[in-house]
């Protein structure tokens, strides 16, 4: 199932800088095991925000739920999730619907 998500990051300025960067490092690994095993095939910087759109391809919704609860920046992202399926017009996914 692929979905659309968008993340918003705000670190509180109050965060130590050092413990920052650690988890900074500990999301970019985890985004690219992730992008490896073909789970999260996009990422994209929104231009001018701390903020990405992504494209996330998991079994279901419980599968996405985990993966993006367990995003090292979590407990500062404001997450927004859409379930997508194939546009009739495009000519790269099999037609089933012609809506
Ligand atoms: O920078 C971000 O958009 C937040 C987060 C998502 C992947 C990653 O490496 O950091």
């Amino acid at each position: 199932m692929l979905f659309k998500v968008e993340m918003t990051v705000n670190i509180p300025s109050s965060l130590p800088k050092e413990q920052v960067e650690e988890v900074k490092a500990k999301e970019k690994a985890y985004s690219q095991r992730l992008q490896r095993e073909g789970k999260w095939p996009h990422i994209w910087r929104v231009v001018g925000q701390y903020a990405n759109v992504s494209i996330f391809d998991v079994a279901d919704n419980q599968e996405l739920h985990e993966i993006l609860t367990a995003l090292p920046l979590y407990p500062w992202m404001e997450i927004s999730v859409q379930p997508l399926c194939a546009h009739p017009s495009s000519i790269y996914t099999e037609q089933t619907s012609s809506k």
